[in-house]
């Protein structure tokens, strides 16, 4: 195995000679591999363990093994623990999904303070093949067949092509010691599932099926480099950055052939799953919006624009006090005490200073929302309101309300409310208007 990688390094990853590299190690059997391989190659090389205190004092033990192994080959560890459970919550993530996040973060925080040029991990076929088989069950596109990247930025995993039965002859063939993670042996996660119950009884039903599934993974993998070349030309053609994120042209996209499938391309990679909802926005009205578990697509005229999902609500409340004459956020406006009211306009009140509590608030606009529209009789829902207005999406969510008592005085650039209006007993007349 050892010439194997060597060869496999000088032909495929030659940048890695000469450099120093920082081995992701559980103390699992592949990384314990690893580890020991780039020793034997002669890499300088050091030791960086999480502990994410989720098998109480199992993770200490694999804590303590891999500073052991470090000290042993007398080369630098670096150990963290994480509240892996807490995180998760904090961030609405899967316990795996933190647990992912913590430890490529914590990494390249080490590789950047302690100058290594890589981190490597100890990812082999078998892994590779489990991604391929969760994303095929997810109706995933083409770039999540091709499993898991060998070189992804500075992160490099020399071992990909090695299966999980060489590793572990070899590491019995040089009594290696590693560490046997419990939870590995739970068929609670769809990966265990695939590695406990369904690939065993797949490669007995039908031997060599695994080679040709690996055949198949890097036929698509060589498929997919070659659409990634297409594919960035097309982005020039299509794709256009914006402060918010991107937006994809419409009609640019479909004067291209197999307009559908691009579309598809350009958007998998920002987690959207749904094939036919998002090639359907492309003939949809504006306003209409694909969510992906981190991104919007929303068709807007003639493009789809392409934006993260912020994980914190926008903005909070602004509060305007009794007498005070301006307020710079969320934006400007000036509020004034005259004694001759003039016309109303987007960007101009004039209310009853008496009928108002302060502090006033601004704030975005809530669904479920009502408010009295100046000139009518009775109350609308400011949904039904946007709704009759023909209000766009993004125009929706830019729209703030000024209120009073919670409730609304002024759908800012909109329209006032009736019920502070002035009127033949109206004494303090308040201008209000909005300067940016
Ligand atoms: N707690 C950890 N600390 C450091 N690196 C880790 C840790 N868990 C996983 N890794 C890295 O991610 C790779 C793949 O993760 P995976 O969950 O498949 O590993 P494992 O089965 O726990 O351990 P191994 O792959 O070493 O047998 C590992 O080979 C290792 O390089």
């Amino acid at each position: 195995m050892i010439k194997k990688l060597e060869k496999h390094i000088s032909e495929q990853l030659s940048f890695l000679q000469g450099k120093k590299l920082l081995i992701a190690c559980s103390g699992g059997l592949d990384s314990v591999v690893l580890s020991y391989l780039l020793r034997q190659l002669k890499f300088e090389i050091g030791l960086a363990h999480c502990n994410f205190s989720l098998r109480g004092k199992e993770s200490d033990q694999d804590e303590e093994f891999v500073v052991e192994l470090a000290d042993s080959y007398s080369v630098a560890v670096y150990t963290e623990t994480f509240d892996t459970k807490k995180f998760a919550k904090e961030h609405k993530l899967s316990t795996q999904m933190a647990a992912r996040q913590l430890r490529y973060h914590w990494f390249e925080e080490i590789r950047q303070d302690f100058t290594y040029d890589y981190i490597v991990t100890g990812h082999h076929a078998d892994d590779d093949l489990e991604t391929f088989l969760i994303n095929l069950s997810r109706g995933t596109g083409l770039k999540g067949l091709t499993g898991i990247q060998e070189i992804n930025e500075l992160v490099v995993r020399p071992i990909l092509p090695f299966t999980r039965a060489e590793i572990l002859n070899f590491a019995k063939e040089k009594n290696l010691y590693w560490r046997e993670d419990s939870s590995n042996k739970k068929a609670d996660y769809l990966r265990n599932v695939l590695r406990l119950n369904v690939l065993p009884p797949f490669k007995e039903a039908a031997p060599g099926v695994i080679a040709s599934l690996q055949k198949t993974q890097k036929h698509l993998k060589d498929s997919y480099s070659l659409i990634e070349d297409y594919l960035s030309l097309v982005y020039t053609l299509v794709v256009q950055e914006i402060p918010e994120g991107y937006t994809i042209n419409i009609d640019k996209l479909k004067e291209l052939p197999n307009t559908n499938a691009l579309l598809y391309e350009i958007t998998s990679p920002f987690g959207f799953t749904d094939f036919k909802a998002v090639s359907e926005l492309l003939e949809s009205q504006s306003g209409k919006q694909v969510f992906s578990e981190t991104h919007r697509l929303l068709k807007d005229r003639n493009v789809l624009i392409l934006t993260e999902i912020s994980e914190k609500k926008e903005e909070k409340e602004f509060y305007i006090k009794k007498n005070q004459i301006k307020i710079t956020k969320p934006f400007q406006m000036e509020l004034k005490s005259i004694d001759k009211i003039g016309n109303i306009t987007s960007s101009t009140i004039y209310v009853d200073n008496d009928k108002i509590d302060y502090p006033l608030v601004v704030r975005k606009w809530q669904e479920g929302d009502v408010f009295f529209p100046f000139g009518m009789k009775g109350k609308k829902k400011l949904s039904k309101f946007f709704k009759d207005e023909k209000l766009s999406l993004v125009r929706k969510e830019k729209i703030w309300v000024l209120t009073s008592n919670n409730q609304i005085v002024w759908v800012v650039g909109y329209r006032p409310d009736d019920r502070f209006k002035v009127d033949d007993k109206t004494k303090n007349i308040l201008k209000v208007t909005r300067t940016t």
